[in-house]
């Protein structure tokens, strides 16, 4: 069953759930957290801290690196357009179910695929099973989240639970050469450019070269020849350059056949220079290719699956188990030094309480409910159990962050968390109400309101804890006491745990006298003549507002007739 929370309660259950959601690195995992949302059964309680309390001291701070490279790897069925499957008549219905790439019976259908595979020895030989006859489908999602593979080998060398990823990137190594080519395959265009670029440059280097040589003494010679009508000379002498420029173009033509893989003959011959590809034989080139490189990946495909294909479903956990250590590390995060508060039936208490939203709060121990054993506190021998507490205090004092705190440490301990606390004891509830001060609301649209959820709350059994805020503040104090009064009566008739904020402290012990009355103060003044506030409350004792360090502060602080005045109020204070 899970804790009733009343809206403003459960605004602050959001905000708890925003602060662990927000260290999260991994979209996924926040459905982990939904499963922790606050319950009123001891048992389910319990067994979650024995939960985190196994699971959270195995999780290292270095995980955070390597989860945020994981994402999920999809293994989509498909519908292969580039290869047909020749099949025998009593097993073409099964092969058309697997709907995996088209399907006949004759051989003449295979016109036009680059890949045919058969059961019957008509082309490549298959069995009828998605792996033999795709696997492309499990090999590319792997190839392509390489990067999250190597991240599971990492985050398993953390957690000391080792990866089959590895074994995995081991087995892909063999894809390389065949995806280099792919690699290049898309990029045809320009390498073959780039190639043309760089052959009419070595060309044009040559032909320079080639006037330059022709300027000196071979220029005589051959116009002596020229003279003599020695053609064949001439022709000679230019053909040594042909020559040169046809070796260039071979050369360069091997150069890509190697990268390819395939023997290329792709610069036109004609026109020596510059020298050209014509686009149609790129087209072929491609197409060549693309057919070489379909039957290449799919023979190496398969045989990589044949080899991973048992680590799969251990895959799949490993990376469905990343999501939870994802959660693990964001409330380990979230739970730097906080602790797993006892269960017990005395309410709630805690020592060095520290507010989740407060930087650098002061530590605050509270009780409400029964006292534990060892709370050693000054001023503690005043509790006395009191489920009733009523809270006063200076202005500003940290009355309403208090009832945040006990707050946030009940809605944490309800969701089986450790709690911002030293030590903690909280009782199983089953509601938790939290009523903020309604600031600036008058009237008597407001009070009817407040006073109808405060009756809801004390409507109805079961264990409660009611939070107030200044209930007074929306009507005349003297009805207020009469109100609250009654109402903490039936609290306390009820065993519901209350703690209310009020400035009527006075007049509410006299009507309650099995309340307690805690109060905040102002303990001096600092060198800025701001107050010094002890956030600690102390137990049993009227907060006063303590005025005085205010008149002081003023005193201090104005100049001339002011101050004079001041300074008069403030002796009237220290009784000279
Ligand atoms: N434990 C704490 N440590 C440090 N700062 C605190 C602590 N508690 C409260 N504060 C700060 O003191 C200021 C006043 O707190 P809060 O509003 O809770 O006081 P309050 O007593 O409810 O005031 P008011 O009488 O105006 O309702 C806030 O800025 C808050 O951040």
């Amino acid at each position: 069953m899970t804790l009733k929370l009343n809206p403003e309660a459960k605004a602050i259950y959001r905000a708890i759930l925003e602060e662990i959601k927000r260290r999260l690195v991994l979209p996924g995992s926040s459905a982990f957290l939904d499963e922790f949302g606050p319950v009123s059964e001891r048992d389910e309680i319990l067994r979650r801290q024995a939960y985190f309390k196994e699971n959270l001291p195995k999780i290292r701070p270095e995980l955070r690196k390597y989860l945020s490279k994981v994402r999920p790897i999809k293994f989509r069925r498909d519908f292969l357009h580039d290869r047909v499957l020749i099949v025998d008549e009593g097993e073409l219905e099964k092969a058309e179910n697997l709907n995996l790439c088209a399907v006949s019976t004759s051989l003449e259908d295979a016109e036009g695929y680059p890949l045919v595979l058969s059961t019957v020895g008509y082309g490549i030989d298959v069995e009828l099973t998605p792996s033999d006859i795709a696997p492309e489908l499990y090999i590319m999602p792997l190839w392509e989240n390489k990067e999250t593979l190597q991240a599971l080998v990492s985050i398993g060398e953390l957690t000391g639970e080792k990866s089959v990823a590895k074994e995995i990137l081991e087995a892909l190594k063999e894809l390389e050469e065949v995806m280099e080519k792919r690699r290049l395959l898309d990029g045809l265009e320009e390498l073959i450019a780039g190639k043309e670029r760089e052959l009419n440059e070595k060309i044009s280097e040559k032909l320079e070269k080639f006037s330059l040589t022709l300027s000196g003494k071979e220029l005589l010679e051959f116009l002596s020849e020229l003279k003599a009508g020695n053609y064949e000379a001439i022709f000679s002498h230019f053909g040594e350059v042909e020559g040169g420029i046809l070796d260039l173009i071979n050369e360069a033509e091997e150069e890509l056949s190697e990268k390819l893989g395939v023997t290329v003959e792709l610069f036109s011959r004609e026109d020596l220079y510059p020298v050209t590809v014509p686009p149609e034989r790129v087209e072929m080139l491609r197409e060549e290719l693309e057919k070489e490189l379909k039957v290449e990946l799919y023979l190496k495909s398969r045989e990589v699956l044949g080899k991973i294909r048992p680590l799969l479903a251990r895959l799949k956990e490993e990376l469905a188990g990343v999501y939870e250590l994802d959660f693990l590390r964001a409330v380990k995060e979230f739970a730097e030094g906080f602790t797993f508060p006892e269960l017990w039936n005395g309410g709630i208490a805690f020592i060095n309480g520290r507010h989740l939203f407060i930087e650098n709060p002061q530590p605050v121990s509270y009780v409400v409910g029964r006292k534990p054993e060892n709370f050693d506190l000054p001023g503690v021998e005043k509790v006395k159990d009191e489920p009733v507490v009523i809270l006063t205090g200076a202005n500003s004092g940290g009355k309403t962050s208090l009832l945040e705190l006990i707050t946030q440490i009940t809605l944490l301990a309800h969701m089986g968390l450790p709690v911002p606390a030293e030590k903690a004891w909280v009782e199983p509830l089953n509601e938790l109400f939290f009523f903020r001060r309604k600031r600036s609301v008058y009237g008597a649209g407001a009070f009817e309101t407040a006073l109808r959820s405060f009756v809801r709350a004390l409507k109805g059994e079961g264990r409660k804890l009611i939070l107030i805020d200044e209930f007074e503040a929306i009507t005349e104090p003297g009805a207020a006491v009469k109100i609250i009064g009654e109402l903490l009566k039936v609290a306390y008739e009820r065993g519901f745990y209350v703690v209310i904020v009020s400035h009527l402290g006075e007049d509410l012990r006299r009507e309650l006298p099995f309340a307690r009355v805690d109060g905040i103060e102002a303990k001096g003044l600092d060198e800025n003549l701001d107050l010094i506030v002890d956030r600690q409350p102390k137990f049993g004792t009227l907060g006063r507002s303590t005025p005085e360090l205010i008149v002081e502060r003023l005193a201090k602080k104005k100049r001339g007739r002011e101050r004079e005045i001041f300074e008069r109020v403030w002796r009237a204070f220290r009784g000279f």
